[in-house]
């Protein structure tokens, strides 16, 4: 990597001390920054140099995946950092800050490269952009890019006029937009795990498989967030984004090697071939949830409606479930089903296929209760699982679970950020959200949005520590189909005494 002035907007932010400062520490450690890597934080408070690296020291210290033992190396990391005051409305301060740019460079020497990440609010990012270009900020003797974080718009119309206003000072390929869950590990596994194995190339579409789950469950509620989630809801914080990128990664067919483009081309191509929804038929494919009081590994928690800041009456998502069908040949007929949620059972992000049932017809009753499973685990855990249908020796005419799993510790996986950061540093955008993919996904999700808005799709309640509100099994169940690993036993198969095949490492598999 050349040398590169990371310059960050919001440096005294949330997201910036929990995830970008440790996903730094953790490059460095693994010597993935050019010793010519520069940091200038930004922000409107007045904090001296070494305030902020001390403010940076205690991030790493908190919430890097890895122990902070050795000073020397700290110490070496925090020297990179520098921190400029700036208001994103006064176009002096961008004045101010070419100028410390310039100084830097003039350090790095060569033809150092400008990353300017937007750790603010979006109602931040046009301004930036703009003062970026007229500042003279964006003339930089190597490359520039922007890395932008989520929200990327409040609907379709929103997101299409902030991708004009960005358009204005940065080109496609210079716009890196993050989803940090395209920066899971696992997540970036997917297309590998289908494109190079043969057992798994072969089964990956409709003549094998029967319906695809993808579930993203969270325990925490709103938190502290009522302003911001009370106006977006499950629907355009989790399902627009994260999930419908969850599905284009996991429905793309790649050929070996792809490059970015190519990646992105094919995952254009899933969205296009996405069954749109009319709103009237929102309903039937459509379950939206809100979280009423219940248990969450045994604490007692309370209510949406009770939660600090959430105005009375409230008719915000915290649940969505939805049916979604893929018109190309691979994947016609294949319902994809797709359901985050706040405040549920379990923190867990996971894929789940569901194979056919080959020899349906000869079954004996009872028999289709054990399914051919693959299991994606993404997170917190990462693994993989294969749940196959197996006799039971132990009782005749019986069947049972056997599984084969994979699972690596967390201290040993990059963390998202650290995946995407590097990406962006080495300008390879192939886990970056395409405008094409964000403009198809906000056309997909606005029959739902304005169905919500027109009041016209049931709001059910479900009990927090529960899986969704029961409209959500329905919405399996008229299809035949079920949500699997709902419950400990499912996890663990249909009967408690199942075969494990664990595998050492993934080479093995
Ligand atoms: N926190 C998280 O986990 C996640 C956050 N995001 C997104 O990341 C972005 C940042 O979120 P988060 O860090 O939580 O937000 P915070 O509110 O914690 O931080 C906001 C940052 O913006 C700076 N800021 C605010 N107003 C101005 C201004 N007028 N001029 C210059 N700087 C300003 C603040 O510094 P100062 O007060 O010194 O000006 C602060 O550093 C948002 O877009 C959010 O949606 C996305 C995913 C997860
Ligand atoms: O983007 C967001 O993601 C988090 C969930 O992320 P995860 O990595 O913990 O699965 C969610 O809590 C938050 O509301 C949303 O804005």
């Amino acid at each position: 990597m050349e040398a590169t002035t990371f310059v960050l907007f919001g440096a005294t932010g949330d997201l910036a001390r929990r995830k970008i400062y440790p996903a730094l520490y953790n490059l460095f450690l693994d010597h993935k920054l050019n010793h010519s890597f520069s940091v200038i934080g930004l922000g409107r408070r007045e904090v001296a140099d070494e305030a902020f690296q001390a403010m940076v020291e205690r991030s790493i210290r908190d919430f890097s995946r890895r122990e902070v033992k050795d000073s020397a190396s700290v110490r070496s990391f925090l020297k990179s950092f520098r921190y400029n005051v700036l208001d994103v409305g006064h176009t002096e301060d961008y004045k101010k800050l070419l100028q410390r740019v310039e100084q830097q460079e003039k350090r790095a020497g060569g033809s150092p490269n400008r990353m300017f990440y937007l750790s603010v609010g979006p109602e931040f990012f046009e301004t930036i952009a703009f003062n970026i270009k007229q500042s003279g900020l964006g003339n930089a003797k190597g490359w520039k890019r922007l890395v932008i974080e989520k929200p990327f718009g409040h609907d379709l119309l929103s997101a299409q006029e902030l991708n004009q206003k960005l358009s204005e000072a940065f080109t496609e390929e210079e716009i890196y937009r993050i989803d940090h869950y395209l920066g899971k590990p696992m997540v970036q596994e997917l297309d590998v795990f289908q494109q190079s194995n043969p057992v798994l190339h072969a089964l990956w579409n409709n003549r094998y498989i029967s319906n695809v789950q993808i579930t993203a469950a969270e325990t925490v509620g709103v938190e502290e967030r009522a302003g911001y989630y009370d106006h977006v809801g499950a629907l355009r914080d989790m399902f627009q984004n994260h999930m419908l990128q969850l599905l284009m990664m996991l429905a793309i067919r790649l050929p070996k090697d792809s490059s970015p483009d190519e990646v992105r081309f094919k995952k254009k191509e899933v969205m296009e071939a996405l069954e749109s929804l009319d709103e009237g038929d929102v309903q039937f494919n459509v379950v939206r949830g809100q979280y009423t009081a219940g248990t969450i590994q045994g604490k007692p928690v309370q209510g949406y409606l009770s939660e600090p800041g959430i105005p009375a009456g409230s008719t915000n998502d915290t649940f969505i479930a939805a049916r979604l069908q893929i018109d190309d040949p691979f994947w016609k007929d294949v319902p994809f089903y797709i359901r985050t949620g706040k405040r549920m059972k379990e923190k867990s992000t996971r894929i789940v296929i569901e194979f056919k049932e080959p020899l349906k017809q000869s079954s004996s009753a009872g028999e289709n209760d054990i399914p051919n499973l693959l299991v994606f685990e993404i997170s917190p855990n990462e693994g993989l699982t294969l749940q196959l249908k197996a006799r039971d020796p132990q009782h005749k005419g019986k069947f049972k679970a056997m599984h084969i799993d994979f699972h690596t510790s967390s201290i040993e996986v990059p963390e998202a950020y650290e995946n995407l950061i590097h990406d962006a540093l080495h300008g390879d955008p192939s886990f970056f959200a395409h405008w094409n993919e964000v403009e198809l996904s906000w056309k997909w999700v606005q029959p739902i949005l304005n169905a919500f808005d027109k009041n016209t799709v049931p709001l059910h309640t479900y009990a927090a520590g529960s899986f969704g509100p029961a409209e959500s099994d329905q919405l399996l169940a008229k299809k035949g189909h079920h949500w699997w690993l709902d419950t400990a036993e499912a996890a663990n198969g249909v009967e408690e005494e199942e075969n494990d095949v664990s595998l050492p490492d993934a080479s093995n598999f």
